[in-house]
Parts: C-alpha cells; structure tokens; sequence
C-alpha cells in the first residue's frame, strides 16, 4: 500500500482531478483486473485503447485513473491524473510501488534478435555456480535461485516485472539477468528500471508486422542502450553490423566482443563438433559442450559480463564450459537406429540459417539432413518464403509444417512459405500440415545416421490454434515417433 502522491513522485503530471492523498493498494493496465484501492493507467495498444475502459475501471471502484486523455465525465469519488506517456509512468510507478527493487540488486539486460534466452540461461546459471543468489527473466522461464515461475513473455510487463524484481530483492538476489524485447523496448515495459549493464547479440529480420521497417526495429533495439545510466556497461557484438549504432548516443561505458576483429573480449573457434565447442577465449583454451559457432557468441558474451562484472575470468570459463544449452536449443536425442533429432527454438531466417550451417558443419556426406519448418501466426510474414527457402538450401529433404497458427489459417500460412521454394527444390520438399504428422513423415524418411531438424517451437509444449494453446512438445513427439516406427 502506497500513497497515490508518493507513487507519483517520479512521473510529469501535466494535471490532476481530486485528491492525492489516497491510498492504492494496486496497480492495473487492465481494466478486468481492478477492484476497489487500485490504480487504473489506461494505456494505447495495438488492438484496443485502454482509455476505452475507464468507466469500467471506475465502476469497479478504482481509486485513481492515470490517462492521456480526460474522460469527459469525472466522477467525484476518484481521482484523475493527466500525463502525457501512460506506458512510462506506468513503468514508473509500478517500480516505486514496489520500493525501486532493480536499484537493489544488478540489473543485467540482454537484447538482441537471437541468443537473448541462451545468453541470459548462460549467465544465471554461471553466476549460481560462482555461488550468488541470482534472478532470470527469460522466454522459457523466470527463475529466483532454482524456483521457476512461469513466464508468458520475453519480457513480462511493468507491473509483473517490478513485482517479480521485488521477490527477487526480497530472496537476496544480487543479479538478475534478465531478456529485453524490442516490443518490451516500444511498450515501455522497462520504463524506470535502473539496468547496470546491457548486452547486444545481433539484429537480424524480424517481427517487421509490428515495427513495420527494420529502421525502426533498430531503432527500438537502440532505444535501450540510448537509456542505459552512465555507470553502466554496454557489451556490444562487434561482428554485427549495427553493433556500432546501438551506442551512438549511449552513456554507458562501451564494450565490444567479437569472434573476428581484436576487441576487448575476443574467441576463436578450434574446433566445432556435435559433442561440442573446443574454444580459445583471451588466450585461454576451453571444450564447451554447447554446440555451433552462434553458441560461441553467446559464451563469449557471458564470460565478458562475468569479468565487467569483477569476476575471475579462469573460474568463470571453468564453470561456462561445464554448462548445458538452454531448453529447446540445439537439444538433441540419438534414436535406436542412430538417427539424430535436433530440436531448436530457431524461428528467424537467421537462426535457422545458423542452426543448418551449424548442422553441415559437422554432418559427414554420407548423412541426410531433414528439416521439419513452419512459421507462426499472427507474426512477421516476411520471413516465410525466406525459412523455407533457407531450409530446401540447407538441407536434402524439408517438411513444411504449420508452427503456432494464432488466428490465421494453417493452411494460408503454408501457402507463404511455399512461394519462398525455388522450382529447383520442388522435388524435396514435402507439405504436411499437421506438425506431429510432418515430424513421422521425416522420421520415416531418415536412415540410419541421418540427421533430423525440428525447428521453430524449441522449448514450447503447445501449439496456440485459435486462442487455445493444445500440448505439443517437439522433443517427446520426436522420441514417441522414433519408438513407434522402430527407428
Ligand atoms: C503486440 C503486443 O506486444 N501486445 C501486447 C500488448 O497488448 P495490446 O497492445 O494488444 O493490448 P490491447 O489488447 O490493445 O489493450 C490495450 C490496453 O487496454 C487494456 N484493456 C483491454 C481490454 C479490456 O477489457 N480492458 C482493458 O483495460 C489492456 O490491458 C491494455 O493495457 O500489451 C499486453 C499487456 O502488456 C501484452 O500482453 C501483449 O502481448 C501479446 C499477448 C503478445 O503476444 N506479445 C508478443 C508479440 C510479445 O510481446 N513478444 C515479445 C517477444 C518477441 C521476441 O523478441 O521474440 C515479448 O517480450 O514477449
Ligand atoms: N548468438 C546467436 N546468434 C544467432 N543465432 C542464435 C544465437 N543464439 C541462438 N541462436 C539461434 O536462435 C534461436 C533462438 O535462440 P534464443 O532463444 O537464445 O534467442 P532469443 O533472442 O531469446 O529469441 P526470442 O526473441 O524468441 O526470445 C536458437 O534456437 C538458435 O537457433
Ligand atoms: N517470441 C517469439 C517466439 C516465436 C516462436 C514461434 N514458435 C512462433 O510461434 O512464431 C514471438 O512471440 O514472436
Ligand atoms: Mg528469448
């Protein structure tokens, strides 16, 4: 419970109706979610206004309303606060409602199209192995020490992001290591968050049905680093060509790391086998059991934290080489008759280009390899033709399937993809729309030593049709379909 004045102590208010000195005892965005004592801040979305839903906040008897816009009628017993940016102020509130936890504890942010998940997994459980207690904000899950919270985004919102921080705070976290969306970055979801560091992996295409152009997608991904306190540090990917960019206006001290140039944090990979990365880190060798070239990124960009963050650089590669992959990235099982099933969480153009040149790597030509592929609803549609077109260069047989269809038909969905196959490929690849059937028809395709792709879902165990999200796990439907067919 707060004093509405003190909530406020950090926001513009450009007006306010009625009195100051009320007690909350809740902040919602979400009009269905108030009752009597919470703070209603109505804010713009992409499929409905919240200012919309005033009158229904107030006829649940909220004690304040924060909006850009004044209701035309007030109502007496509730208190109106004018701003001129409700997803900010919200993000600002809800960090003093719950006492500032991210100026409690390190703050560590990680953007980046790919490798957010990976690299934010790598540093939580490096820094529980280096022997603190430690937070994680992660598409898979949120985690304090080994408690796992559930998560429903990359990023959640402000209110559950403060709260989560302040459950952190309260368990004796020191870090936390947390993903930042570019979604989160326009939606102002870490709006009056104090990050002590911030890290960026790569920008490559996607999510353009929400940011429209890929300028602007950069610019959301810069808008992060444009915000970072001096003091801070900022880790950039050299090798990426916007690296550069994403700093030009920040006051973060910068730090780059890279795979090809002489930086500050630099690695070479040795050698690159399906039983792991053998790496040279700042002249120190090390064998990790994360596999492909972009996982080297992901552990060069953790040790750098490590050591940005005063730890000691030959513990920190001790521990990061004794580290498993994230769930659902680049998991792999070797069925009865050899055959070796990778699930991968790769649903960009760009990861899926790395996933498949990482498996050419270290395929030998003797084996096949099967990509099973689809593409979500209701999400960038640009880059269908692209995946599919990817997997039939990358690959000897492809199965088009469907991902999570949202709202849109499956079958239209594979439609897109389709236009991406060159005639040249017609011939090996197959459409199968139903996703447990597309992974059997490759499984039945696959001999002895062949390799199988199933990309796209990774960690997820639904499939989201319609609104509904029905059980589906990539990894057991692969090892179901191999014991079924006696392969
Ligand atoms: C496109 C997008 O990001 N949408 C997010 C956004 O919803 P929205 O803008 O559609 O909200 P809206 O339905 O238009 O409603 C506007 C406002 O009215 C309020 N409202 C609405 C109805 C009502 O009856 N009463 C009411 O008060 C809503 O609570 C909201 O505050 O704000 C919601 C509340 O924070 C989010 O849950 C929702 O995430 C949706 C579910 C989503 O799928 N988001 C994905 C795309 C996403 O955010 N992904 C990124 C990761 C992407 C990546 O890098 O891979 C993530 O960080 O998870
Ligand atoms: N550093 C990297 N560079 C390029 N591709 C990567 C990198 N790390 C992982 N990948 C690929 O991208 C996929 C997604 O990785 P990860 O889940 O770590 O990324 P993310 O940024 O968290 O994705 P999301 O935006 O969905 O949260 C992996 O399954 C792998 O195929
Ligand atoms: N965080 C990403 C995940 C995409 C995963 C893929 N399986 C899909 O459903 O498109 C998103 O929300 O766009
Ligand atoms: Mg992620």
């Amino acid at each position: 419970m707060k004093l509405l004045r003190d909530i406020l102590a950090h926001v513009q208010a450009l007006e306010s109706r009625g009195p100051l000195d009320v007690m909350v005892e809740g902040i919602s965005f979400d009009s269905r979610q108030v009752r009597a004592g919470v703070l209603f801040v109505a804010v713009q979305g992409v499929q409905s206004d919240g200012h919309d839903f005033i009158a229904k906040a107030v006829e649940a008897k909220a004690t304040a309303i924060v909006c850009e816009v004044l209701p035309e009628q007030l109502t007496s017993d509730t208190t109106y606060v004018l701003v001129k940016d409700s997803a900010k102020a919200l993000g600002q509130m809800a960090s003093v409602f719950h006492d500032h936890p991210s100026e409690k504890l390190k703050l560590i942010g990680v953007t980046g199209t790919n490798g957010k998940t990976t690299s934010v997994t790598l540093l939580h459980k490096l820094f529980r192995e280096l022997g603190y207690h430690v937070g994680l904000l992660s598409t898979v899950q949120n985690q304090i020490d080994e408690t796992v919270l559930p998560a429903s985004h990359t990023t959640p919102d402000a209110v559950s992001l403060n709260a989560l921080l302040h459950q952190m705070v309260k368990a004796g976290c020191a870090y936390c290591f947390m993903e930042v969306s570019s979604h989160a970055m326009v939606q102002q979801r870490v709006a009056g968050l104090q990050f002590a560091g911030g890290v960026f992996t790569n920008i490559t295409h996607d999510h353009l049905d929400y940011h429209k152009t890929f300028d602007e997608y950069i610019r959301a991904k810069k808008l992060f680093f444009d915000g970072l306190p001096a003091g801070a540090f900022a880790l950039i990917n050299s090798d990426d060509k916007r690296g550069a960019v994403m700093v030009q206006n920040t006051k973060a001290e910068v730090h780059f790391y890279s795979l090809r140039r002489a930086t500050e944090f630099k690695a070479k990979v040795i050698d690159n086998t399906l039983q792991g990365l053998h790496l040279e880190v700042d002249g120190h060798e090390i064998w990790c059991k994360l596999i492909g070239l972009f996982n080297a990124y992901n552990l060069l960009s953790a040790y750098a934290v490590a050591v940005l963050l005063e730890e000691d650089p030959v513990e920190s590669l001790t521990v990061l080489s004794s580290l498993n992959s994230a769930s659902g990235r680049f998991e792999y099982i070797v069925s009865d008759t050899q055959i070796t099933g990778i699930v991968d969480y790769a649903h960009t153009p760009d990861a899926l280009e790395n996933v498949l040149n990482t498996i050419q790597q270290i395929r030998n030509p003797n084996q096949q390899v099967i990509t099973v592929v689809g593409c979500g609803g209701n999400r960038d549609a640009a880059k269908r033709p692209l995946m599919a077109d990817l997997a039939c260069r990358l690959s000897d047989k492809v199965v088009l399937t469907s991902d999570n269809p949202r709202f849109e038909e499956p079958q239209a969905i594979l439609e897109e993809m389709q236009k991406g196959v060159r005639p040249i490929d017609y011939k090996k690849t197959l459409s199968v729309l139903d996703r447990r059937e597309a992974i059997r028809t490759a499984c039945m395709l696959a001999s002895t030593h062949d390799i199988i792709l199933v990309a796209g879902k990774g960690h997820e165990t639904y499939q989201e049709v319609k609104g509904v999200k029905h059980p589906f796990d990539d990894k057991q439907v692969l090892q179901e379909t191999f014991q079924q067919l006696g392969k």
